[in-house]
């Protein structure tokens, strides 16, 4: 699905953020992508949404219908006087896509009540849940995510990763989401991608599990 030959990346053509990253993303996964703060997760997905360019390196992705979930912002707050319908219609218009019915979105979600509430009068969960109904408007085969559960509370998590995982499963969605949370990446993901001293490796989630305890729990 994903194709990645040689990259490096630079915000500063000094020192590297990413070096020499060669991946290969199968179809159908769904990918964890962890590391510690500031390690490289949020720069390697905007590179892969041609947000950022690489300094050298190419990548390949074989899927023109691209979805991403951005971190929740904080200026979402109640005083952001923008309609839960004027942010999917806005979308919509994006992509060139002919929605008559909005409310049809957010039924996935049991949203449809929300469609002209201020976006920033919705809960956390309830926000994150209007940002995947629009990332998934254009029907995408990737989906990227950044830090879904951050700012949800437990039992929305629940209700988002049983979402995106069915997504991946029963939809064949592929997924890359940066995730803090070991034990939901543990529960959900098929393959870990760890980003750590400038490099990424991927592994099975079992290959990564028996590392993490080895590393963290062997005397
Ligand atoms: N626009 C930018 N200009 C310069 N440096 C940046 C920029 N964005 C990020 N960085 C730096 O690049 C490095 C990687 O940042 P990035 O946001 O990709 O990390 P991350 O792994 O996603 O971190 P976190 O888990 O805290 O979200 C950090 O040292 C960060 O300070």
């Amino acid at each position: 699905m994903i194709n990645i030959h040689n990259l490096s990346f630079s915000y500063n053509k000094k020192d590297y953020t990413l070096e020499n990253i060669n991946l290969n993303i199968p179809k159908g996964s769904y990918v964890s992508i962890v590391g510690s703060n500031g390690s490289g997760k949020t720069t390697l997905v905007k590179i892969l949404l041609k947000q950022l360019k690489p300094s050298t390196g190419r990548i390949e992705i074989n899927s023109k219908k691209i979805g991403y979930v951005p971190q929740r912002l904080d200026s979402f707050n109640s005083q952001f006087s923008i309609s839960v319908k004027e942010i999917l219609s806005c979308h919509g218009s994006a992509l060139k896509l002919h929605i008559k019915n909005y409310s049809k979105i957010l039924k996935k979600f049991n949203l449809e009540g929300k469609l002209n509430s201020l976006i920033g009068n919705l809960s956390g969960g309830q926000c994150q849940k209007v940002l995947i109904a629009r990332a998934l408007m254009g029907n995408p085969q990737l989906l990227f995510l950044d830090e879904m559960s951050t700012g949800v509370d437990e039992q929305s998590q629940l209700e988002i990763y049983d979402t995106i995982s069915n997504l991946n499963k029963t939809d064949d969605i592929t997924i890359l989401s940066v995730e803090h949370d070991i034990s939901k990446a543990f529960r959900y993901s098929t393959h870990i991608l760890e980003v750590s001293d400038k490099k990424a490796l991927l592994y099975t989630v079992n290959e990564y599990k028996n590392l993490y305890y080895r590393k963290n729990f062997s005397s």
